[in-house]
């Protein structure tokens, strides 16, 4: 399977009371993934917001991966997003099996990447290359590490952080096959927007 496009990230306060119509617009303009990032702690929201996003994402023949929690993406049977902190990727892949979508989060290291790889990894995400709104905080990364992952690496490379389609060229230019986005995709006013923002970032990696 090869993993290129563009990679939606859900946001539950920016998509609250349009959740559904505004990722069912970005999947009309095309997605490779829609992760599912909720960080709040009602289980049963989540349960059945992921299951409702699993429905859309089966239509549109897009991949959902949830953001964290290996427990929801097992029962779901979807793919998974693995940051630093939030629980080994063995055990991970073991308990999704192997055709399983799990990504793991590299900021700006080779080595994590490079470790995530040995562990299994469907593909790894660097980033922040911009100022984020949804994660201020993150670490940043610059345009270098891609060109190591690159020289280093066999497998897909996601960026993040501050994406727009203003600034994400340079990012596919130096080989990012997956732009993971946000507010440069949900922060649009209307879903026609959105959908409009998907077709144009796709356009940028020409698929
Ligand atoms: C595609 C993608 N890349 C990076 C992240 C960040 O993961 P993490 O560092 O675990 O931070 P949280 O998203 O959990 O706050 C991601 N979610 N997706
Ligand atoms: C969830 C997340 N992780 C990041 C990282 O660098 O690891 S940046 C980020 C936020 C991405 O949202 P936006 O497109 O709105 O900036
Ligand atoms: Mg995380």
């Amino acid at each position: 399977m090869k993993l290129r496009g563009l990679y939606a990230i859900t946001d539950s306060q920016l998509l609250a009371g349009k959740l559904l119509p505004f990722v069912e617009a970005a999947l009309d303009g095309g997605l490779a993934l829609l992760q599912y990032r909720d960080k709040s702690t009602d289980d049963a929201r989540r349960l059945r917001e992921a299951e409702a996003l699993r429905g859309l994402c089966e239509r549109y023949k897009a991949h959902l991966i949830i953001n964290d929690d290996a427990e929801l993406a097992a029962r779901l049977g979807v793919g998974l997003h693995l940051g630093q902190t939030d629980g080994p990727l063995t055990p991970a892949r073991a308990l999704l099996g192997r055709q399983a979508i799990i990504g793991s989060t590299c900021h700006s290291q080779i080595e994590l990447a490079e470790q995530a790889a040995r562990e299994g990894a469907s593909y790894v995400a660097f980033g922040r290359f911009f100022n984020s709104s949804t994660k201020p905080g993150a670490p940043t990364a610059t345009l270098d590490i891609l060109d190591q992952a690159r020289a280093r690496l066999n497998l897909p490379i996601c960026v993040i952080g501050g994406i727009t389609l203003e600034n994400a060229a340079p990012l596919v230019a130096h080989g990012a096959d997956l732009l993971a986005v946000v507010h440069g995709l949900f922060g649009a006013e209307s879903p026609q927007e959105v959908t409009r923002r998907a077709r144009a970032f796709n356009d940028l990696l020409s698929i």
